[in-house]
């Protein structure tokens, strides 16, 4: 980095500015009266130009915004070097600078278009082939249990990135899974997770993938390690954990010490984060559900939405623009959240798994040189699919008193066309008329004319929406493999783009540590009263509590 904050840049200054000036005349009504091409101005349609036919329409028309303000967010782009820093990402250098690794999510999905060299990137056609292979044989049948049974259970074991990811994308390509193949997707700790899981797994015919990139991790390894003694309560005999056991991992030593041989070990590297493993082997529940086939096509899908990062001038940049929306919000309107719409239920998890995608990524405080920032980096994540929200948060969002910046996402085709697509015309009805209340709401006149004159002030005043609630609108024509590909890499890149902004580095994860090392510690005092020592009051009385009612 530059050593520079954020706030030390010229476009940063000139939008401080804009702001103080001009915030009070960002009014989206009157922006769209005065300009009758503002939709066009502000919306994008992408097509990949590489892979599989990748199309959407990304409307960022209803966000507070002129031109001006765009072209100064691009200046503060340009000023923090992001191009710069994307193409160091995409040549391999050691962006990740605390952990000293490379950031190649991209080399998983690459399919010899770019020029990556980095200590292992050769491998991955090679493990790509062994997800294949395995899938394949897995999902025909001929890899057979230990009493000679085709697999018809999958249960992912894994956590953070190790589970969202596989959790996410296997729900949202439902419609490509082979149905007589179930996927349980175990991640909590909470013995209730595994347990209520295995209560629906027959020995002889699970397979359980321990997902793990350090396998190290507690959660995992315990839940690992008791799904593998349930296991063989059942199968009695070691020799079977071949058949029924593999892992995805970069630990091969841990893997082999677990018991599960090298053949069955699924390769992934220290350059692809947690948060972006989903196209490596830590895809390999996906493969299995929804075929090799479709997972090479989110891949392909993911890969032409890395071309257009990489090569789109930021002008149409469209990870660089959801970038600079987000700043201008976070930043200078000091809005606190961002909330993720999908208009799709098979999008449910899209928000869990955006969640840890971006507030992992840049829920940091100091910069990469150690400097304390003095603005606000990531947003706070969250979101339900559509129309669900609606009957729950959209109130605040509508007349609360905080600005919640909002993506909606729908495709405008189903796959589930019931009742003569009747229910997807009234959710999409929904997915247009959210954001058009959001931005112009409904003033106190029109509530007047609607109530009449015999209507009582605190009644029209309840009624009234302020409007001016910003949104940005993504349609696409189905959720394919390849479009929500491109999606997810979209919002991977967009995160990227406002790392660089701010100055910190996205790609590490310190601040989940410090509890981690605390529960250890307190793990180890959990017998007695006696043993609960060098807390606090507040955590000694609890842990006194739990004492009184501890069983073994
Ligand atoms: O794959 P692993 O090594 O078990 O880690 C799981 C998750 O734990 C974290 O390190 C911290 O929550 C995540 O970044 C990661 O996705």
């Amino acid at each position: 980095m530059s050593g520079v904050l954020a706030s030390e840049y010229p476009a940063w200054k000139k939008l401080q500015e804009i702001y103080d000036t001009h915030r009070a005349s960002l009014v989206l009504r009157n922006l769209f009266k005065a300009d009758p091409l503002r939709f066009q101005k502000f919306s994008k349609t992408y097509t990949s130009t590489d892979g599989p036919d990748v199309t959407f329409l990304v409307d960022y028309s209803k966000n507070l915004i002129t031109q001006p303000i765009v072209d100064t967010l691009l200046e503060l782009v340009r000023e923090a070097k992001v191009e710069e820093y994307r193409d160091k990402m995409f040549s391999g250098e050691h962006i990740n600078t605390s952990e000293d690794r490379a950031v190649l999510h991209v080399a998983l999905r690459n399919f010899d278009d770019f020029t990556i060299t980095e200590e292992g990137v050769d491998q991955v056609k090679g493990v790509l082939e062994h997800i294949k292979s395995f899938s394949e044989a897995v999902r025909s049948g001929e890899w057979k249990g230990y009493t000679g049974k085709p697999i018809n259970t999958i249960v992912n074991i894994g956590i953070g990135g190790s589970d969202l990811g596989p959790v996410m994308v296997t729900e949202a390509l439902k419609p490509y899974a082979k149905r007589d193949l179930t996927a349980h997707f175990v991640s909590n700790i909470d013995g209730t997770h595994l347990a209520e899981t295995l209560r629906l797994c027959d020995s002889e015919t699970t397979l359980f993938i321990i997902a793990s990139k350090t396998f190290t991790t507690q959660e995992t390894i315990t839940n690992a390690e008791s799904a593998r003694e349930w296991f063989l309560g059942h199968a009695k005999d070691k020799a079977h954990v071949a058949k029924h056991f593999v892992a995805l991992s970069t630990n091969t030593k841990d893997v082999t010490a677990f018991g599960i041989s090298p053949e069955n070990m699924f390769q992934f590297w220290d350059w692809v984060g947690g948060r972006y493993s989903l196209w490596s082997a830590i895809g390999l529940s996906i493969a299995l559900v929804i075929g090799y086939s479709n997972f090479e096509e989110l891949l392909k899908g993911a890969h032409g939405m890395d071309k257009h990062f990489k090569e789109a001038p930021l002008e149409s940049n469209l990870p660089v623009l959801l970038a600079i929306l987000g700043v201008w919000y976070n930043d200078f309107f000091g809005t606190q959240t961002h909330v993720l719409l999908p208009y799709d239920q098979y999008l449910h998890k899209f928000a869990d798994y955006f969640q840890q995608g971006d507030m992992e990524s840049n829920g940091k405080t100091v910069t990469k040189n150690g400097d304390r920032v003095n603005y606000e980096t990531g947003p706070i994540i969250w979101g339900a699919s559509g129309t669900n929200g609606q009957h729950s948060f959209y109130q605040l969002i509508h007349q609360g008193t905080k600005i919640i910046p909002a993506d909606f996402l729908a495709p405008a085709t189903t796959h589930n066309p019931i009742a003569n697509s009747k229910h997807h015309r009234i959710l999409l009805s929904n997915f247009f008329a959210q954001p058009e209340a959001l931005a112009f709401g409904k003033t106190e006149e029109e509530v007047r004319a609607e109530l009449g004159p015999n209507a009582s002030e605190p009644l029209v005043k309840s009624k009234v929406f302020e409007g001016n609630k910003p949104s940005t609108s993504i349609l696409f024509p189905l959720l394919t493999p390849a479009t929500l590909g491109a999606l997810v890499a979209l919002y991977e890149h967009k995160i990227f783009v406002q790392g660089v902004v701010w100055g910190i580095n996205s790609f590490d994860q310190m601040g989940v540590e410090l509890g981690k090392v605390l529960a250890k510690n307190i793990l180890a005092q959990l017998g007695k009263p006696e043993d609960v020592k060098g807390h606090d009051s507040s955590t000694t009385g609890l842990i006194h509590y739990y004492q009184k009612y501890r069983k073994e």
